[in-house]
């Protein structure tokens, strides 16, 4: 077989993410080779996501890449895949699951969110503002993109007292000693996907390839648990400019997959949970996704929508 060629997004965490693939690849003895493919998320920094437009901006040059042939894969962070990818592409394999929680990030570790009475958090994720909103009303947030580094660069400037990121993001670039504290999950329930790394392939990847990545890369549990979260996302048709959330856990074959929505402005929330077997994880996904829609959620969410319409 020939080595396998890797795509990915040149940031310094897609960078080792994709190293991470290879290295798993290495360890059952299949050579790799990483491309690093410029995407229009990557160029335009100024401008919120929610405002871009979410759909495949840091996707869509890879996957021009990918039915080229000059890619074999693509390496991207499961949470920043839509659920429902264009004609002829697939995720073929989910890394092992890291940490999932949401983390406040500082140079202050006195910070809390419960005690202080003036906090400005850095974020420019939707579902972490209106959840701060939801919990933490007294909070304020301000909006701060780029890459990790630049985002503590923008709090170290002074742009606001604490940063809130996924913890498996701060791990990897290894910025565990600013970790101020871990959002609860009963809380802050992460975005579908937090925590793994997806691996995306064209229709026509050939099979020794394809068996070669689902052998070394692929994590069975986390493969389960992703499918039932991506199986909410793509019923709720939310891009990651929706407040949505869902975290789906596997016990002796069994799913539970807790996940809802809070409106914008963090005054209303609606959450619920699922559970079934794990050969049925989408349909649980699913299924949350129509109970959630049922109970209010089918407000909020048109409701959100036409608010971003308008930014
Ligand atoms: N939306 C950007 C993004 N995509 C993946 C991660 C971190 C890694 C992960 O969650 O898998 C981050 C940064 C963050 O949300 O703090």
């Amino acid at each position: 077989m020939d080595k396998i060629r890797i795509g990915t997004r040149g940031s310094k965490l897609a960078l080792w993410q994709a190293e991470h693939v290879a290295s798993l690849l290495r360890e059952g003895g299949i050579e790799s080779e990483i491309v690093t493919i410029d995407t229009k998320g990557d160029k335009i920094l100024d401008v919120s996501i929610a405002k871009i437009g979410s759909k495949g901006v840091f996707t869509e040059e890879i996957e021009d890449e990918l039915k080229k042939g000059s890619i074999d894969i693509a390496v991207h962070s499961a949470k920043d895949m839509q659920s429902e990818l264009p004609e002829g592409f697939e995720l073929i394999a989910f890394t092992t699951r890291e940490v999932v929680n949401d983390v406040l990030v500082g140079t202050d570790m006195s910070l809390s969110l419960e005690k202080q009475k003036e906090i400005t958090i850095g974020t420019s994720s939707t579902r972490r503002v209106a959840l701060l909103k939801h919990f933490y009303p007294h909070v304020k947030t301000v909006p701060v993109r780029g890459n990790l580094q630049t985002r503590i660069g923008k709090m170290k400037d002074g742009v606001c007292d604490a940063l809130l990121l996924a913890y498996a993001g701060v791990h990897r670039m290894e910025y565990d000693d600013m970790i101020i504290s871990k959002l609860p999950l009963d809380k802050f329930i992460p975005a579908v996907g937090q925590g793994s790394i997806a691996i995306e392939c064209s229709d026509s990847l050939s099979e020794d390839k394809r068996k070669a990545i689902r052998e070394f890369v692929n994590d069975t549990e986390t493969e389960k648990r992703l499918l039932c979260e991506r199986g909410y996302l793509r019923r709720m048709q939310g891009g990651c400019s929706i407040p949505l959330f869902a975290l789906a856990d596997l016990q002796n074959g069994t799913l539970t997959i807790k996940g809802g929505i809070v409106n914008l402005e963090g005054t209303k929330i609606i959450r619920k949970r699922m559970v079934g077997p794990a050969e049925n994880a989408e349909a649980i996904g699913v299924d949350l996704a129509e109970e959630v829609l049922k109970c209010g959620g089918d407000v909020i969410l048109s409701d959100i929508k036409e608010k971003l319409n308008r930014v």
